[in-house]
């Protein structure tokens, strides 16, 4: 099988044995000292490694869906590989030189330019994206248009943001998550490593939003809007304003799921922590017992103590499957679940499914955008896909399930699960942060808990405690924001 994924984790293992990528303690130009080190200018030795690397760059440049007429490598690692995209695809390149000539035209740029054009950037590793930048100024100085910027690594400190402000979009084709998951699943570095290199990375981002800046959090991006706010933006999917309305109203942003496996203990885990919560989430076929009364039960319950229900579904077949399984079946989902989910892996043919049985109903669905389990293949471009699809079928998708906020659109709810207070994770790869960290460092929305709440002894104390984590972080989310 050579699909997008598998060829990219053979990149990146082949990467690792080259040692363009390396672990331990490296000093870098800054002076900080990094626990991993890329040096991807060892490729050039690589003629195999070199084409694999620039088609799987040019490759996502053609799914990011821009148009370019050039392209143009940042000096001098990305200059190889800028060429053999250029070669390969019929494309114009430009040169930028790192000091103009002191002769003849005294130029900076290379190649023919004609000005009103777009160029498209290319880097192989980003930090702070501070080299990016200073290409595209010299490039737009020529009159040229620079919108993108494709990177083969983004270390994820800030560089995507920083660019993002200067209005130009990094795409990149490995992000250090990715990275990290893939070595440590191939048994290359372990656990501990791959810790302290994300401790690292989450500590030392180089892009600091303030109000001078310019940054969205300075301009007021959808995490530091009320959620009451967010619930009366124009043109917001009505499960979106009812979910964002409720939470202001409860004060809740607790989602509990209930992954009991008796019908029974489900509708007493809805009355007892329905007081509490503003959705709860169930798997229905987990429940050795279940009857239409089940649900029937459940949805009295979600009346009486203003809650949604969120069957976690996780529908993924094409369009006209899925369409049976929502409305049909045993379980009738549509009929008593306000809100489902599903993977993009399908295509848009899944959602459309689904909007088909779902929209008349006037429910809702969230794309899973990322999983909280440990190796999930959920990451980088196949996340920014989902968005993309989210953005083209909001009229049923509200929403994502996603470790962070992974859109800027305060229309868009994010539901992340993992969360937990007292297990970093289990024995099957769950893996576990804080109310705090998903909504005031993150930006999520909603908290999903399932055995923090159930395995506690007294599940109400439990979710109580959940549910003022959670809300207090959403209040220091809007301090540090307005
Ligand atoms: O990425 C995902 C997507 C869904 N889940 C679901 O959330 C709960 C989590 O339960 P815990 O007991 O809090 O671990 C469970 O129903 C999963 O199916 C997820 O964990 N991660």
């Amino acid at each position: 099988m050579d699909n997008g994924n598998i060829s990219l984790e053979r990149l990146i293992l082949k990467l690792h044995d080259v040692h363009a990528v390396k672990f331990g303690t490296f000093k870098l130009k800054s002076g900080i000292t990094s626990p991993i080190y890329f040096d991807l200018r060892v490729i050039v030795s690589y003629p195999s490694l070199m084409n694999e690397v620039s088609s799987l760059l040019f490759q996502r440049a053609k799914e990011a869906g821009f148009k370019f007429n050039n392209v143009c490598g940042v000096p001098y690692t990305a200059l190889p590989l800028a060429t053999i995209i250029c070669t390969q695809n019929d494309l114009p390149m430009l040169i930028r030189r790192k000091e103009a000539k002191d002769y003849g035209t005294g130029r900076m740029i290379e190649g023919t330019i004609h000005p009103g054009e777009t160029c498209l950037i290319v880097e192989d590793v980003v930090t702070s994206g501070s080299s990016v930048f200073e290409t595209a100024q010299v490039l737009q100085k020529e009159g040229l248009k620079v919108t993108d910027a494709i990177v083969l690594m983004d270390r994820e400190q800030g560089g995507g943001e920083r660019l993002a402000k200067d209005g130009i979009t990094l795409h990149s084709v490995i992000s250090i998550s990715k990275l990290l998951d893939v070595l440590l699943e191939a048994g290359r570095i372990d656990a501990e490593v791959a810790q302290s290199v994300r401790r690292f990375i989450q500590e030392n981002s180089t892009f600091k939003p303030t109000k001078e800046n310019g940054s969205p959090a300075a301009k007021k991006p959808c995490t530091s809007l009320r959620y009451e706010a967010r619930a009366q933006l124009p043109g917001i999917h009505p499960m979106a304003s009812r979910l964002l309305k409720l939470m202001e109203e409860k004060k809740s942003n607790l989602c509990v799921s209930a992954d009991v496996t008796d019908s029974g203990e489900l509708l007493e885990v809805a009355e007892t922590l329905g007081p509490l919560i503003c959705v709860l989430k169930t798997h229905v076929d987990i429940l050795h017992n279940f009857t239409p009364d089940t649900t029937r039960r459940l949805s009295e319950l979600a009346d009486k103590h203003h809650f949604l229900i969120f069957e976690d579904r996780k529908f993924a077949d094409i369009g006209n499957t899925v369409k049976h399984q929502y409305e049909g079946g045993i379980y009738q989902i549509a009929s008593w679940s306000h809100i489902i989910n599903a993977h993009a892996v399908p295509g848009s043919g899944v959602v459309k499914g689904l909007e088909a049985v779902g929209k008349p109903l006037d429910r809702g669905c969230l794309l899973i955008a990322e999983m909280s389990s440990q190796g999930s293949l959920a990451t980088g471009p196949y996340t920014q896909a989902v968005v993309k699809m989210a953005d083209e079928h909001s009229d049923f998708v509200f929403g994502f399930i996603c470790g962070s906020k992974i859109s800027g659109k305060p229309e868009f709810i994010h539901m992340t699960p993992g969360v937990n207070m007292q297990s970093e994770g289990d024995s099957l790869g769950q893996q576990y942060t804080s109310p705090e960290e998903v909504i005031c460092t993150k930006g999520s929305d909603v908290i999903i808990v399932g055995r923090g709440i159930l395995a506690a002894a007294d599940r109400v104390k439990a979710a109580e405690a959940y549910k003022k984590a959670g809300w207090e972080a959403y209040l220091k989310r809007l301090s540090l924001t307005t």
